[in-house]
């Protein structure tokens, strides 16, 4: 009879400890050889660190680890790990303003050659990318690639490391729904060939369409590994977050107490306002306990919209107006100032500090109200942010770790925290979810709810449906243009066709 093959890897009894925290305590993991795995779990559960170990960036306090049936290589021999593992991450690891070619064979030396030959390295990578049926020009400049196609050939180049086994971190954050799913073809081909795949995920349909084993990890610890065909959803947000049952969902649009009064003047008001290349003319009204969304991919200008709204972009033209008063354009002192509270896209580039604790990253827009003639007291700082990291569910030893420390997750929450510090009239909040898990996603939904709940206007610029069903309105963008508009009760397929552009003409 033959026998199994070895798993493409093997975890068991890892511990990792930093510090006082364990992200890690005696957990397992098994991927078989051409299989997809989801590792799923709520932010803070562990996922990313278990990455690090398996992937050679961290070392294990105890535990073992295998691949193919044989001992992880040594803690710090990079070459090895290479042959055996790679993570796409959703950060580019290629180099901008290198070839794709030049990406491939980044130190990689050839046995006998002295120098460089350009041509023959084209000619290599031309037949690595065609091996593994990847369409890209190998003399494109990594900067010019698509998300999609970069992370096609991060993929070809560790596969030709050697590597049978690819993790893959929430990969599909910037895709639009058809690039989602030509990865998952591609995926697909390549676990025939007995590649395995590790994906991570907060989104679980995906889960469901993608893998067809699942574990889930709780506060450090493995809970449960099982087909995914086995386990309903539900017992999966059960596993994750060991609640009986999901509860109510207490952020949607319809039904909630008021509808804001159509005939209140507007909070928010631009007029004509445009980014030349991005989106045309927009006359936007956003009255007291209005939720708007702007709904589209990431190429049809709704987010470069929203960072007009907050100061991060200067407009081409027109004007943005909060409670009537005029906003400088591109200044965000002066968005701020006019109560335009913003949580970016980018948490890493425009959202914190790494350094600094959570207390100071959450309190950062309004040290001039934490203490007398501007003085910041500590103590006042802690208690603010205190309360922020029990309304948030923020994951933290405390308001004094630094940020560095926090999961992606709970860091995505601490920019929330910043953002309503100063009780915005404004909230602008660019695919405020991504990254978080299923349940926080609800919490942090219900405080966007709540701004506008209070009186204020909120805009929520997103391409997930989950993220505008929380919005009274919506406005479908598609290249820089407003296609359809839509009041709560939309359906998902009439949503995506609009921002799809469906029935548009190109
Ligand atoms: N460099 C670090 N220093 C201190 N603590 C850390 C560090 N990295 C991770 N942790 C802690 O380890 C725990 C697990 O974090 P990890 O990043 O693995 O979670 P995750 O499951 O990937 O979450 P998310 O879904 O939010 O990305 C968290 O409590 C986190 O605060």
């Amino acid at each position: 009879m033959d026998q199994a093959p070895p798993p493409a890897v093997q975890a068991e009894g890892v511990v990792k400890r930093f510090g006082p925290t364990v992200a890690l305590d005696g957990v397992q993991l098994t991927v078989q050889p051409g299989e997809s795995h989801a590792l799923v779990g709520r932010n803070g559960a562990g996922k990313s660190t278990l990455v690090s170990v398996l992937t050679g960036l961290h070392k294990a306090d105890a535990g073992t680890v295998t691949f193919g049936g044989e001992p992880a290589p040594a803690f710090g021999d990079t070459t090895a790990w290479q042959s055996k593992v790679a993570c796409v991450y959703q950060k580019s690891m290629v180099v901008p303003d290198l070839t794709v070619a030049e990406n491939l064979f980044l130190n990689r030396f050839d046995d006998n050659a002295r120098w460089i030959s350009w041509g023959r390295l084209r000619k290599r990578a031309e037949q690595l990318l065609a091996d593994y049926g990847v369409q890209v020009d190998p003399n494109t400049r990594a900067r010019d690639l698509a998300v999609e196609q970069r992370q096609f050939v991060e993929i070809a180049r560790a596969l030709s490391f050697g590597a049978r086994l690819i993790i893959l971190d929430e990969p599909t954050a910037q895709l639009d729904a058809r690039g989602i799913g030509r990865l998952f073809d591609k995926l697909r081909e390549l676990q025939s060939q007995g590649v395995a795949f590790l994906f991570i995920s907060h989104h679980l349909q995906e889960v469901y369409e993608l893998c067809t084993a699942v574990t889930v990890y709780r506060d450090a610890r493995h809970v449960l590994t099982a087909p995914v065909a086995d386990v309903a959803k539900t017992e999966l947000v059960a596993a994750m977050t060991g609640e009986k049952s999901g509860g109510a969902v207490a952020w949607h649009a319809a039904g909630t107490a008021t509808p804001p009064d159509a005939s209140a003047e507007p909070v928010l008001r631009t007029e004509g306002l445009t980014l030349e290349g991005r989106f045309e003319p927009l006359d936007l009204q956003v009255r007291p306990g209005e939720v708007l969304g702007l709904a589209g991919s990431a190429a049809s200008g709704n987010t470069a919209l929203g960072e007009v709204l907050a100061g991060m972009r200067k407009a081409g033209g027109g004007t943005v107006r909060v409670h009537g008063e005029a906003v400088r354009s591109g200044s965000v002192p002066h968005a701020l100032a006019a109560g335009i509270g913003y949580i970016p896209e980018d948490r890493h580039d425009q959202g914190l500090v790494l350094g600094r604790s959570v207390a100071e990253n959450a309190t950062l827009t309004v040290t001039d109200q934490l203490g007398p003639w501007g003085t910041v007291l500590p103590s006042r700082t802690r208690e603010f942010a205190r309360g922020m990291i029990d309304s948030l569910d923020i994951k933290t030893q405390g308001p004094e770790q630094p940020v560095s420390g926090l999961s992606g997750g709970n860091q995505q929450k601490v920019v929330v925290a910043r953002a309503l510090a100063r009780g915005p009239s404004v909230l602008v909040a660019v695919r405020p979810t991504a990254g978080v898990d299923v349940k926080s996603k609800d919490s942090l939904l219900g405080v966007v709810r709540r701004v506008a709940d209070e009186g204020n206007a909120a805009v929520v610029v997103s391409d997930e449906l989950d993220d505008l069903r929380v919005c009274d309105r919506v406005l479908a963008l598609f290249h820089g243009r407003v296609v359809a508009t839509f009041a709560s009760g939309w359906t998902d397929g009439e949503l995506v066709a609009a921002m799809e552009g469906v029935g548009e003409r190109e």
